[in-house]
């Protein structure tokens, strides 16, 4: 059985990633971390979920759970997910990283770990919007010279960092299948007089409210005609599983490297 540990364990994808381990006999849930103020240290993991007592406790000390044949799971925030790359690269476990919001650097310093340790990022672990990017970088070959490109996400109340992962990571396929980095084409930013829209640039709208748990949708804006591809996730089961997914590949990887939920479904 692969041994899981969960740090942000009481986070909305914390709670989604225990209930997932739980149920599936293929893995066995050895550690749920929790912020070193949490007052949920020492509390039973069954219970936080709703579960009934499992006699396993959150712990704040990551370190002590970690070791070689572990693969952590991290859905918590870019700072915390660097200090627990460190941790992980001390005891050679493997990492799933699920967090979004990196700053330029930190994905700088997350890529330094690739050639130290085995690790999965992905902004999204859904299946739909990884085979989604596909699509898109056919889309960008066939249409996206004569259009205007447009992204488009929307998510809970609750979300810290825009424009979304996934919108970021559908802006990287698109401007990869035009030969450009996403950077000299981005724009995230219209409010006042901004003058008319600049070809070849890919546009970011992030709207926020309520539950909604990930919506994005890329634009194909040509004359005469529109082309949207669209994805909506309805439930984080759909995240956490495809992290598990991603857990029981990487343990079977016998080289070290960063890769991607492209990688893990065989897309590339
Ligand atoms: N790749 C994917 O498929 C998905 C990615 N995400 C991403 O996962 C991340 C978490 O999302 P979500 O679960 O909704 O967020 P939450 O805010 O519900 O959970 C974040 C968790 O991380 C913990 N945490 C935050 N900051 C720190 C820190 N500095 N040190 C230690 N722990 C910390 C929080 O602890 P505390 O509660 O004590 O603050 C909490 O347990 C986001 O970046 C989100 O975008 C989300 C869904 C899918
Ligand atoms: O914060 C979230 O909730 C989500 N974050 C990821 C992102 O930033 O794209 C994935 C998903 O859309 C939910």
């Amino acid at each position: 059985m692969q041994k899981i540990i969960i740090t942000g364990a009481d986070g909305r994808m914390g709670r989604a990633l225990l209930s997932a381990v739980l149920d599936n006999p293929q893995l066995q849930l050895v550690g749920a971390v929790v912020k070193a103020d949490s007052s949920l240290i020492g509390a039973d993991v069954g219970e936080l979920i709703g579960r009934g007592r499992l006699d396993i406790a959150l712990s704040s000390d990551l370190s002590s759970l970690l070791a070689s044949d572990t693969i952590l799971i991290d859905f918590t925030a870019p700072q915390a997910t660097l200090d627990n790359l460190a941790a992980a690269l001390k005891h050679r476990s493997g990492v799933v990283i699920g967090t979004t919001g990196f700053n330029a650097e930190q994905l700088i310093e997350m890529n330094s770990y690739a050639d130290r340790l085995a690790v999965v990022y992905a902004g999204n672990y859904s299946v739909g919007v990884n085979l989604s990017l596909q699509l898109l970088r056919l889309a960008t070959r066939v249409m996206g010279a004569d259009s205007d490109i447009e992204i488009i996400e929307a998510h809970h109340r609750h979300k810290v960092d825009a424009p979304s992962g996934t919108a970021l990571m559908m802006g990287e396929a698109v401007a990869e299948a035009l030969g450009q980095p996403l950077q000299a084409l981005a724009v995230t930013d219209r409010a006042g007089q901004v003058g008319a829209r600049a070809p070849g640039t890919i546009g970011f709208a992030s709207l926020r409210g309520g539950d909604t748990v990930g919506e994005h949708t890329v634009l194909f804006a040509a004359e005469g005609e529109r082309l949207e591809i669209s994805h909506k996730a309805s439930s984080r089961q759909t995240f956490a599983r495809g992290a598990l997914k991603a857990a029981q590949w990487l343990a079977d990887q016998d080289k070290l490297g960063l890769y991607n939920m492209e990688d893990v479904l065989g897309f590339r």
